[in-house]
């Protein structure tokens, strides 16, 4: 079933949680609604869900207008970062749940429900803990029970609030893959909020960026990283240096930097920043190029598959992080108080809101 959300508006007190937010979501794609706390993101699946009135605005279920019916008559399945499950059910029951409590006319008979239930505990691999309690399970594996239980009921939408916010970094990672491979799967259409950014990466087809109750950006992992749209999107998915400078006359300047830039730049002589990624820095130890500065290896650190290099700029006060591969960084040898030079590969180069 495909969403739109139309205009959406919602206020708490004089607040505004959100501000005219449009978005489609296609029938089938898993969409991740990825943004700072208080950016608006559980308000949005709230509403969705039909727990929360939008002030203005509509939503649609399948190009049905949707805005005024109860969250019952929604079809919509959740799973929350602490869904309790029923603590005296089995698994199995828990499970069941939702089917057992339909009205007499609709509700499956003993033995279909016992074969989805078999059904689910397959698709979520917990085949032989049927017969466990909550309470004996681990919290990874709570959150699968509460993922079919939520399924159960075929939802036509499934809403998913931080669903791993509780877990331990491994287990998350563990679990988001198995939720991407799962609904590839089963393709029921998903809005997963989060605000860890490796995560929305690696599970979502579409990851829509949210900041202060509005849309930032929207577009496929790739694009929203490879492409930020606005400083926010940048400073939010990975790290990232900031230069400080000026676009003068076909140029920007930018901490020590003189880069000459695309057509544009000449209309403006504007305060400027310049954004980098930390793995878009190459560190050299001839000057060789104009687009490198100087800069004093004040840090190593070994992270995983990379090694962060801190660098010391010449104003003697600020400092920049370079992310090598351990490759690059072993073929450099860098140590500590040494004069490198660092060059920028990529820079994006944002005037106020002009973007070169
Ligand atoms: N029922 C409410 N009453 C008053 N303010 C609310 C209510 N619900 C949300 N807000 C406010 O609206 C803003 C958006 O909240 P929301 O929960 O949607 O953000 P979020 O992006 O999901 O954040 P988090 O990741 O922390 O859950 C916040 O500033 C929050 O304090």
């Amino acid at each position: 079933m495909s969403i739109d959300i139309e205009g959406i508006s919602k206020t708490f007190g004089g607040f505004t949680a959100l501000d005219n937010v449009s978005l489609k979501v296609p029938s089938g794609e898993l969409v991740a609604l990825l943004g700072p706390s208080g950016s608006g993101k559980t308000s949005l699946l709230r509403i969705i869900a039909g727990l929360e009135a939008p002030d203005s605005g509509r939503i649609l279920f399948d190009g049905e207008e949707a805005t005024k019916r109860q969250v019952q008559e929604r079809q919509v399945g959740f799973v929350f970062q602490h869904y309790a499950l029923f603590r005296h059910m089995t698994v199995f029951d828990n499970i069941a749940f939702g089917l057992t409590v339909k009205p007499k006319k609709i509700r499956p008979g003993k033995q279909e429900i016992r074969d989805k239930v078999n059904k689910l505990l397959h698709l979520i691999q917990l085949e032989n803990l049927a017969d466990r309690y909550p309470a004996q399970l681990s919290g990874g594996q709570r959150q699968r029970v509460a993922l079919a239980r939520a399924l159960a009921v075929e939802p036509q939408v499934l809403l998913l609030d931080e669903p791993f916010g509780a877990l331990d970094a491994k287990v998350r990672l563990e679990l988001r893959r198995w939720l991407r491979r799962l609904h590839d799967e089963i393709h029921v259409t998903s809005v997963f909020v989060t605000h860890d950014q490796e995560e929305a990466l690696e599970v979502a087809d579409r990851i829509v960026v949210m900041n202060n109750g509005r849309i930032e950006q929207q577009g496929t992992p790739s694009e929203v990283y490879d492409h930020p749209a606005t400083p926010f999107v940048y400073d939010f998915l990975g790290n990232v240096n900031l230069f400080q400078g000026r676009v003068h006359e076909g140029t920007a300047q930018m901490g020590g930097l003189n880069l000459s830039s695309p057509e544009n730049a000449s209309a403006h002589d504007a305060p400027a920043v310049g954004y980098v990624r930390s793995h878009d820095i190459a560190i050299e130890r001839q000057a060789g190029d104009p687009g490198a500065i100087k800069a004093e290896v004040r840090y190593l650190l070994s992270v995983g598959p990379l090694v962060r290099v801190d660098l010391l700029l010449p104003d003697g006060n600020r400092t920049i992080e370079v992310d090598l591969t351990r490759e690059e960084a072993e073929r450099l040898q860098l140590t500590i108080g040494e004069q490198v030079f660092a060059r920028p590969r990529k820079m994006r180069v944002f005037v106020d809101d002009y973007q070169i």
